[in-house]
């Protein structure tokens, strides 16, 4: 059964969402990119499970906040990062716990599934679900029942199930690390993202949907601006990071080139090449970067003392900001989205980083 043929079974008895509500979380208008939003527009009011396909950074956590929006469900879309979540924790996420069910269980916990009750469920990495947990899984998907660890009853809940993986599911199911009968469980609609090498003509829209973003987020930044030429670079690229590198590049542009007009060599050398750009005129110059601190790689603050003197001013705020930001995405990115994790890495209580993550407009590792 081919992917098209479920769109017109499905669409044929739901009403299909206008796909401009889909647009305003994914931007692309190539054709790849619209089949795909007609896809979710399709599938989005049904209650089927959508299994999202595609590579790394190419959008899928974007899928799954699409089809949570355009479902009109009332309940909260929540996310887990299966990989990101040791093995042994991961059941006690999902499922929650009872008071005194485990060493340090001191007070009871509502699970992930729980708090998606009339909502969406969203599973990244599935994948990496370990064997004895996917038959848990695949229990509550077939009773929507669910029991917290050290619960002694039941309760029902209704959610809305989203899975995504990079891998070969089908050869995962065939080495045996994947259950065949929650395979089919959970990919009854599969969904699949194309790279964004399959997509380059999309590049200028998701730029300025980028730029938009990391202008509001600092609305002192300076902009980039991209020529033609820079464009066409960008085109050539293959992208193996797909949207996430984008975006990197992007960062770069505003720390390296920030008001200034981005052209090929720039993106060649300085953007994707990582050599510092030539200043712009004499009067100008970029920090030196600094050398290596004796404690750790992070660079002492005295060495900022010259770098900064040479300019005439200096915005602090948003300059500290972005050192923040970087911190903070870089803490994120290591421990793939564990906020605890990063929050205890920053030496922050973890609520103060959720609020700072809520600030920076930073969404890796937030539910919605
Ligand atoms: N079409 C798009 N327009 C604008 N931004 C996008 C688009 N697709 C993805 N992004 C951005 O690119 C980044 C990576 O996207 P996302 O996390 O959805 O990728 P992913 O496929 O789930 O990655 P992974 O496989 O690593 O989990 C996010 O910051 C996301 O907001």
């Amino acid at each position: 059964m081919t992917t098209q043929w479920i769109a017109r079974d499905i669409s044929a008895h739901a009403i299909p969402v206008p796909v401009n509500l889909i647009d305003r979380v994914i931007v692309g208008e190539t054709a790849p990119m619209r089949q795909l939003k007609r896809m979710i527009s399709a599938v989005a009011v049904s209650d089927a499970a959508v299994l999202v396909r595609g590579p790394t950074g190419a959008g899928k956590e974007l899928v799954a906040e699409a089809l949570h929006r355009a479902s009109g469900r009332s309940g909260a879309l929540v996310a887990v990062n299966c990989a990101a979540i040791p093995a042994e924790l991961l059941e006690s996420e999902l499922f929650g716990h009872e008071k005194g069910a485990f060493t340090g269980a001191e007070k009871a916990r509502p699970g992930r599934i729980e708090q998606a009750a009339g909502g969406t469920l969203f599973l990244d990495e599935i994948g990496d679900m370990p064997l004895a947990l996917q038959a848990k899984l695949l229990r509550v998907l077939e009773t929507r029942r669910i029991q917290r660890l050290g619960g002694t009853s039941e309760q029902m809940v209704d959610f809305r199930l989203v899975t995504a993986t990079h891998r070969d599911l089908n050869a995962a199911v065939a080495a045996g690390d994947f259950r065949a009968d929650l395979f089919y469980r959970i990919s009854v609609f599969p969904l699949s993202v194309p790279s964004l090498a399959e997509r380059t003509a999309d590049i200028p829209l998701i730029l300025a949907r980028l730029i938009e973003d990391y202008s509001a987020a600092n609305p002192a930044a300076e902009i980039p601006h991209f020529d033609l030429g820079a464009l066409r670079a960008l085109s050539a690229h293959p992208w193996p990071g797909n949207i996430r590198e984008l975006k990197n590049v992007l960062m770069r542009a505003f720390v390296m080139l920030p008001g200034r007009m981005v052209t090929a060599r720039h993106v060649r050398d300085n953007l994707l090449g990582m050599e510092m750009p030539a200043p712009e005129d004499e009067d100008f110059s970029l920090p030196e970067p600094p050398a290596p601190a004796e404690k750790g790689d992070l660079p002492d603050p005295s060495q900022f003392h010259d770098a900064l003197s040479r300019l005439n001013d200096i915005d602090l705020r948003g300059y500290i900001r972005d050192i923040e930001v970087a911190l903070i995405e870089a803490a994120l990115d290591k421990r793939q989205g564990n906020v605890a994790q990063a929050a205890d890495a920053l030496r922050l209580r973890r609520t103060t980083l959720i609020e700072k993550m809520k600030k920076f407009g930073i969404r890796r590792g937030l539910v919605a």
